[in-house]
């Protein structure tokens, strides 16, 4: 059974993570890339990441955009594996 996040751990996540807000409960992102095949290549590598950790982000790829948009939707509500995909995410974006 995940454990789903408290107010106080969302807000310190968020002062952590640069790039993110919170929208409808859910931790999102729209990231910018130079091009299509950066976005997507960028896409690919954070499959991998996901699959390994079981994980897995709503996402829309619109050229060269990727919005991103993580919650746990076994617990309803935001868990420490969102914050773990949320990293991998940052990593795989260089920041
Ligand atoms: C069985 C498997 O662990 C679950 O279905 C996982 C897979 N990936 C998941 N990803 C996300 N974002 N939320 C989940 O609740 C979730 N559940």
């Amino acid at each position: 059974m995940t454990v789903k996040l408290t107010d106080v751990e969302i807000s310190n996540a968020l002062e952590q993570l640069q790039d993110w807000e919170l929208t409808d409960g859910k931790l999102c992102c729209v990231l910018e890339f130079d091009d299509f095949i950066s976005a997507f290549s960028f896409m690919t590598r954070v499959a991998i990441r996901a699959e390994k950790i079981d994980h897995h982000p709503e996402w829309s790829n619109v050229y060269k955009t990727v919005s991103i948009a993580l919650t746990t939707h076994d617990a309803g509500g935001l868990t420490a594996k969102d914050l773990a995909l949320a990293e991998a995410i940052k990593i795989e974006f260089g920041r």
